[in-house]
């Protein structure tokens, strides 16, 4: 059996073929800038050996034409007949769901009800959704949400201390996102830990260029870092994450800016690209910072010192500390931004192995603390893609 997975962007499509029981990828690849000029799409053939890869451009640049370029590829492969179904990443799921769904009708109408929630992610993973669809059509599409992990936080982690009708009539409230990425991760470090997991308690960091901690007991979410929106908690590649609430209120009478101004800017303009005035990719601030770049030093410095504030707020929300995993592009393959914050977790008698943790660089995963560590710290490779199809194959079963 073979799982088509498909994470919609703003302006990009993510797609993997892959067998859900092996994770063989047979299919991968990334559609940029859709709906821009100058839309392209890169395709990397899985399969033995080395990853052949093919780049062409785009020239309506349309969700349809990426999933139509995707489809002329599986034929030319001659896989075509194996997709079972189609798993798709839909970042808001709102309270509605817990857990993955088969996409009729409701759901789908459930997902656009989501949208004044999500407003920079759901509008595109619709798209991606209504283009496979068309593509597709004799095939099972499913849901798989970002917030459904989640959905296991208790009251206190997830009401905001606002008037209650806030939440009662427009749903005001926390929910989590990288969930399929954070429950896929805790798993593995239970395994790589030879530990049950239900008797585990951990801090997961999902370092990406969108970025959240949460705090899993027992394997289920007790907690997370972002809230009503994925702009809430740590700093990330763009975004701001925490700010005072009184922040719109002030630019607005100061700065003369309107909220959706100001609500685009803490989006995009900010986050290690607004302190450092320079890149929002921290391989570059790295580098950037060795050379001496006070903005790319203070963005760094930012990025640690919330990120280490954040892991000691999640293991409140733990009955105990067993591991902190590390996972991302920035968890899996930055030593230094895990030197840096397990350096400030002192007082969680966190400690590291420096040799495994520098030796830890292409993400290859696995035990980076050091023997006296009160708790363990770990690097795991992430793979939002195995998981989607693994649940996709689920929900398809029944
Ligand atoms: N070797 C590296 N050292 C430091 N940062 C890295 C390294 N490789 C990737 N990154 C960072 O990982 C981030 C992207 O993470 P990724 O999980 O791939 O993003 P996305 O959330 O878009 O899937 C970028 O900031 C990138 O610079
Ligand atoms: C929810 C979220 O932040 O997703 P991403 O990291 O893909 O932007
Ligand atoms: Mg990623």
């Amino acid at each position: 059996m073979q799982i088509l997975v498909l994470n919609s962007g703003s302006s990009s499509l993510k797609f993997a073929l892959l067998d859900p029981e092996s994770g063989e990828t047979r299919l991968s690849g990334l559609a940029e800038r859709l709906g821009q000029a100058g839309a392209r799409i890169r395709l990397d053939q899985g399969g033995a050996g080395q990853p052949e890869r093919t780049e062409e451009s785009l020239s309506g640049g349309s969700y349809a034409e990426a999933v139509a370029r995707v489809m002329a590829e599986l034929d030319a492969l001659g896989v075509r007949e194996e997709v079972a179904a189609v798993g798709h990443r839909v970042v808001h799921g709102g309270e509605a769901f817990a857990a993955s769904a088969l996409i009729t009708p409701e759901v789908e109408q459930a997902i656009r009800e989501c949208v004044p929630l999500a407003p920079l992610h759901n509008p595109a993973n619709l798209a991606g959704i209504d283009a496979a669809r068309t593509a597709f059509s004799d095939l099972p599409h499913v849901a798989v949400f970002d917030t459904a992990f989640h959905q296991t936080m208790p009251p206190a982690a997830y009401r905001y201390a606002v008037p209650e009708h806030w939440y009662t009539d427009y749903g005001v409230r926390r929910y989590g996102f990288h969930g399929t990425s954070h429950q896929f991760v805790a798993a593995e470090a239970a395994r790589m830990l030879g530990r049950d997991p239900a008797e585990l308690g951990l801090v997961t960091a999902h370092l990406g260029n969108g970025s959240s901690v949460a705090a899993v007991q027992g394997g289920q979410s007790r907690d997370s870092s972002m809230g009503l929106t994925p702009l809430e908690g740590l700093i990330m590649g763009t975004r701001s994450g925490d700010v005072d609430p009184a922040l719109h209120d002030y630019l607005a009478r100061e700065a003369s800016l309107t909220l959706p101004e100001i609500t685009a800017a803490l989006n995009r303009e900010s986050g290690l690209l607004g302190l450092s005035g320079l890149t929002n990719d921290m391989r570059e601030l790295e580098a950037a910072a060795g050379e001496g770049h006070a903005g790319a030093a203070l963005a760094l410095d930012a990025y640690v010192h919330r990120l280490a504030r954040y892991i000691g707020a999640m293991t409140a929300s733990l009955d105990r500390l067993d591991a902190l995993v590390f996972t991302g592009g920035i968890g899996e393959n930055s030593s230094l931004v895990r030197a840096r914050t397990v350096a400030r977790l002192r007082a969680l008698g966190l400690t590291l192995d420096d040799s495994a943790n520098a030796a830890n660089v292409r993400g290859q995963g696995g035990v980076i603390s050091a023997s006296d560590s009160r708790a363990a710290a770990l690097v795991v490779n992430t793979n939002e893609e195995l998981m989607i199809a693994r649940q996709t194959r689920e929900v398809v079963r029944g």
